[in-house]
């Protein structure tokens, strides 16, 4: 379970966006859907410890998040968050295995490298450098990055954004059909409203803001 509570975000530059009291239930998958500025990838890296909030708590399976120090934070968000930026962040130069391979410092993986490429069809590419893949392979391997630690909650920001329509539909297919065999809690945002469909929910972000931002 995923909860937000009096959740604040102030901006050095004023900008100040307050979120609305949520729950985010376990095992289930969310879309929330919103236009550009409006706050989405702002949710995305407060739940995923990426920035902390101004004010407020948020709440993962009972850890409060904004309570750990910076070092107790990295750890649990290595062990219990799997998340995939807008900017997927992977190592150009570096191949498919060795951009998972690298994970293996920062602490023990649940699963095999060989399985998670196998789950996202990459097992053929392992030995391909980043640099060479396409927008979906490359994306397909943020998705293995993510998984390979079995985390209890996976976070993906506009993972379709560089994507073609056909090529967005077999991600969002691929993360959601993952996302039921590893049972996480799954939030995905996104300003692309014919995702809405492969999900147990669908919010828009004016669902979630609490004034003083977006009206
Ligand atoms: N680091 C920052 N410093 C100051 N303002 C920021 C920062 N990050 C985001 N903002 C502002 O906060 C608001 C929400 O931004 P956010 O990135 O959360 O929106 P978004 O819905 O994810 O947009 P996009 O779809 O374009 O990524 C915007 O007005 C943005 O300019």
């Amino acid at each position: 379970m995923i909860s937000i509570k009096s959740v604040r975000k102030k901006y050095d530059n004023d900008n100040d966006i307050k979120f609305k009291d949520y729950t985010f239930e376990p095992g289930k998958s969310y879309c929330i859907l919103g236009p550009s500025g409006s706050g989405k990838s702002t949710l995305l890296n407060l739940i995923g410890g990426l920035i902390s909030p101004t004010e407020g708590i948020i709440n993962i399976n009972g850890t409060c998040l904004n309570c750990l120090s910076p070092k107790e934070l990295d750890r649990y968000c290595f062990q219990n968050i799997g998340f995939i930026p807008q900017e997927l962040k992977l190592f150009a130069e570096f191949t498919v295995e060795d951009n998972l391979r690298i994970l293996e410092v920062e602490g023990k993986l649940a699963f095999s490298i060989d399985e998670v490429l196998s789950w996202v069809e990459m097992m053929d590419k392992r030995k391909s450098k980043i640099k060479n893949l396409s927008g979906g392979e490359k994306q397909r391997v943020a998705i293995a990055r993510a998984l390979i630690k079995s985390p209890k909650v996976m976070l993906c920001d506009e993972p379709t954004a560089s994507l073609n329509t056909a090529k967005g539909i077999q991600i969002i297919e691929l993360i959601t059909k993952l996302h039921k065999e590893q049972d996480n809690t799954l939030l995905v945002v996104t300003h692309d409203d014919r995702l809405t469909g492969y999900f147990d929910n669908t919010l828009n972000i004016r669902d979630l803001l609490g004034g003083g931002h977006y009206v």
